[in-house]
């Protein structure tokens, strides 16, 4: 059975479906604050009511001057409203990335306008209208289910998560190739102009939740959360690329060759591995969503800062982050710097 989102309200679950959501959409260098309001404002040749609903201070009032006007309306409205529609709904979601990214992010559910004001764009309340609304959502959503960034993540959900340096709002994602689930913490408010203090965390259970010593990730992680607070805003990205990617049970393998004598990458070409076997171009869909285009990233490794710049990202800095060396994972710090390319200050490892 086809599972069905129904939306009406702009500020219910899926309220951004609905033309009265805030999305403010520019043409021709005029704002329109909803899609609402620019359809209403289409209804009319005269300039004045148009000027009018533009500057109707909620869509609500749009819809009302409208109606007002009713006898104005031009004549063969009947025969472009659905084009005018169409035009602009698609201009919503071009021109509003985040919500581009929700309307992908609702796969291949059934969108039903369910308004029992109307059976032309609605579905009438009883199920039995035409629903042109919410057709032409799913032909928007079809349209940049295909194309990147949308198709790299689905967004699924975002909550409060509290931590000892302060509370980030936790986004969880789905990578599409994968199905493995990746999370961005951003904290404080994002600014579109500023590029935010990010970090792309690799996964590493044993040292970012049991302690280890042998790398620096949990100590990475800690400060790397530490100065995303401190810059008041940023986010950190979790990235579930355990192992340099190769995963938990075979970091345990990789980690056997060590104790063995190996470093760190003989023992992953040991196990029949690349040294890295990080892809990071998802990450463009995660950034995207966040409406993130330039960054200042948190790293000492250039692949990293390459890989990004490859995916689209702009690097505006890279910021070292050199935490936690010790008696256990010297070592691996100055393989790291001398077979991976880490950029470490010779004080730190030395
Ligand atoms: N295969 C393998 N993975 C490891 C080993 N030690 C740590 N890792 C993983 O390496 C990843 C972290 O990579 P690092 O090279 O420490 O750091 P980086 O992310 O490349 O660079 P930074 O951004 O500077 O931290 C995590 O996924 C760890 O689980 C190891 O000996 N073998
Ligand atoms: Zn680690």
């Amino acid at each position: 059975m086809v599972e069905e989102i129904q939306f009406y309200e702009p500020d219910e679950l899926h309220g951004f479906l609905s033309n009265f959501s805030p999305s403010p959409i520019t043409l021709s260098n005029v704002v329109w604050p909803t899609s609402e309001h620019y359809y209403q404002a289409q209804k009319f040749d005269d300039p004045d009511i148009q000027n009018e609903i533009l500057h109707a201070p909620t869509p609500d009032e749009a819809f009302r001057l409208s109606r007002h006007y009713a006898n104005k309306v031009k004549k063969d409205w009947m025969d472009v409203r659905h084009a005018v529609m169409r035009y602009i709904v698609f201009e919503k979601f071009r021109q509003n990335n985040q919500l581009a990214h929700l309307l992908v992010s609702t796969g291949d559910k059934l969108l039903t306008e369910h308004s029992h004001k109307d059976s032309y764009w609605g579905d009438g309340g009883d199920g039995k209208g035409q629903n042109e609304l919410g057709k032409i959502l799913m032909e928007v959503r079809d349209y940049f289910a295909e194309r990147e960034p949308y198709n790299l993540v689905h967004f699924v959900d975002s909550a409060k998560l509290p931590t000892q340096w302060g509370t980030f709002q936790m986004y969880g994602f789905v990578e599409q190739s994968t199905g493995k689930e990746h999370l961005a913490l951003v904290y404080g408010e994002l600014d579109a102009n500023q590029p935010p203090l990010i970090r792309l965390h690799s996964e590493c259970l044993t040292g970012d939740a049991l302690f280890s010593a042998r790398c620096d990730c949990g100590f990475q992680l800690s400060r790397a959360m530490e100065n995303i607070v401190n810059a008041g805003s940023g986010v950190l990205f979790y990235l579930r690329q355990e192992g340099r990617g190769i995963g938990l049970i075979n970091k345990i393998r990789a980690y056997h060759l060590q104790d063995n004598g190996a470093d760190t990458v003989e023992a992953n070409e040991a196990l029949g591995f690349a040294a890295d076997m990080r892809d990071y171009s998802f990450c463009r869909g995660m950034l995207s969503f966040l409406n993130i285009k330039s960054v200042n990233l948190m790293t000492n490794n250039p692949r990293k800062v390459k890989a990004l710049e490859k995916a689209g990202i702009d690097i505006n800095k890279r910021v070292a982050l050199q935490e936690g060396n010790n008696p256990h994972n010297n070592g691996y710090l100055k393989t790291k710097a001398a077979k991976l390319g880490h950029m470490f200050d010779d004080a730190f490892i030395k």
